[in-house]
């Protein structure tokens, strides 16, 4: 079986390439970078290694093609391809549609198989998302590609930090991993790769992801940074941003719990795993590559916005936590991200408050701001 894979990055190689391995795939991975792709093709194998153990996997049957300059060769690894899945960031998807619907029509015309797409970012609806996006360059036969191109959403965990090691493909990730699938829009047999989970609705398992693992990681990135660690794991170790971390997720815990009849004494010990998993001392990961991108995590439908608002309106209490790590998400400086330094210019400009409202589209008398107001009053 074949698979095309977008992003040979950290989830990538650490993660979606091993299980395709590990289920008899042979993975062409499209990525941009030259330097990536030259080593995948000379060497057709990398080693994922498990943080905190001896064991080793080498990831064999690999190699690498360029999503701009070999579109010709992406397209058809597509139309020979038996899955696609995707891992480059959200904000990367729209510039990777073109050539996939390429390789789709090029299918269709064909007779291909049925083949699902999966996109494996940190968001809601991700590969409904990506199907968006594509429709927008599929210009006939759409009858066909609603029959033939399936696009599961999906939640994908496991913590891979930025890699530095000696050998540039091998990547150290944790040995805790969790790959959802839902299965109401597969088409055709469901793909037989080894560790993915089916399931019939994912809206419960990406909220619970999404706001426990990444609202806790941004808690510790954002509350780290504003104290001057460096990793997540220092913030962690310093006992207040770890109850702060803490009470937010029995914050936005409290909302997941209500909506989806979760047991409360499970999902308390789920959000002692993940804070575990956060102070895991084989893992050195920057309180920079966890609070990347700002805006998008303070975008309406995210890990930090979204469950503070369902907290105002469940529980109907002030969301102390969840509000602080908004408040130190709007004081997050990093010179060397885009979005942190458009997000910083635009607080100095018209002020944290201004710029919250426009990025998370939310009104002047809005109890979040309000919150967030206090919040940022208390820490200046
Ligand atoms: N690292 C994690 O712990 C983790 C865990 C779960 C989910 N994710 C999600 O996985 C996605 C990728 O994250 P990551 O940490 O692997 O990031 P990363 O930066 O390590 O990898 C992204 C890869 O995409 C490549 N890329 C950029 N533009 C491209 C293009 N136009 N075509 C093809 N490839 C392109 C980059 O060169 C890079 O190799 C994100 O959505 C992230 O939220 C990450
Ligand atoms: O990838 P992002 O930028 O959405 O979020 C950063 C981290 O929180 C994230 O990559 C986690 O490590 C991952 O979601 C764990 O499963």
């Amino acid at each position: 079986m074949r698979a095309v894979h977008f992003g040979a990055g950290n989830i990538g190689r650490g993660f979606i390439g091993e299980l395709l391995y590990e289920s008899d795939y042979e993975t062409i991975f499209v990525d941009v970078n030259e330097a990536l792709i030259d080593q995948l093709n000379e060497r057709r194998s990398y080693t994922v290694e498990l943080a905190g153990s001896d064991e080793k996997i080498d990831v064999n049957n690999v190699s690498g093609l360029n999503s701009m300059s070999q579109t010709e060769a992406v397209v058809d690894a597509i139309v020979d391809a038996d899955i696609i899945t995707t891992a480059v960031g959200p904000h990367i998807l729209p510039a990777i549609s073109k050539v996939i619907a390429q390789g789709l029509q090029k299918r269709l015309e064909k007779g291909k198989a049925p083949i699902n797409i999966i996109a494996c970012e940190n968001m809601i609806g991700g590969s409904e998302k990506l199907k968006g996006y594509i429709l927008g360059h599929i210009t006939d036969q759409q009858e066909a590609f609603e029959q033939n191109v399936g696009f599961p959403n999906a939640a994908v965990d496991r913590i891979v930090p930025d890699q530095n090691n000696d050998d540039s493909l091998t990547v150290k990730v944790e040995p805790y991993y969790e790959w959802i699938v839902e299965t109401s829009d597969i088409k055709g047999e469901k793909p037989p790769v080894h560790g993915i989970k089916y399931v019939a609705d994912l809206t419960p398992f990406i909220e619970r992801k999404l706001f426990t693992v990444n609202t806790g990681h941004a808690g510790a990135a954002y509350l780290g940074r504003y104290h001057g660690h460096q990793t997540i794991k220092q913030a962690m170790d310093n006992p207040s941003i770890v109850e702060k971390v803490r009470a937010a997720l029995h914050e936005s815990g409290a909302v997941l719990i209500e909506k989806y009849n979760f047991s409360r004494s499970e999902h308390h010990e789920y959000i002692e795993k993940i804070i575990e998993r956060f102070l895991n001392p084989d893992l050195s990961d920057e309180v920079t590559r966890v609070g990347r991108a700002p805006k998008r995590k303070l975008g309406s439908n995210d890990r930090l916005i979204r469950p503070t608002l369902e907290y105002i309106k469940w529980v109907g209490k002030d969301p102390e936590n969840l509000s602080e790590i908004i408040a130190a998400a709007l004081l997050y400086q990093d010179d060397n991200d885009e979005e942190a330094s458009a997000l910083h210019q635009s607080v100095q400009e018209k002020g944290a408050l201004e710029t919250l409202k426009d990025i998370a589209e939310l009104e002047d008398d809005s109890r979040l701001i309000q919150a967030v107001e206090t919040r940022l009053n208390e820490m200046k």
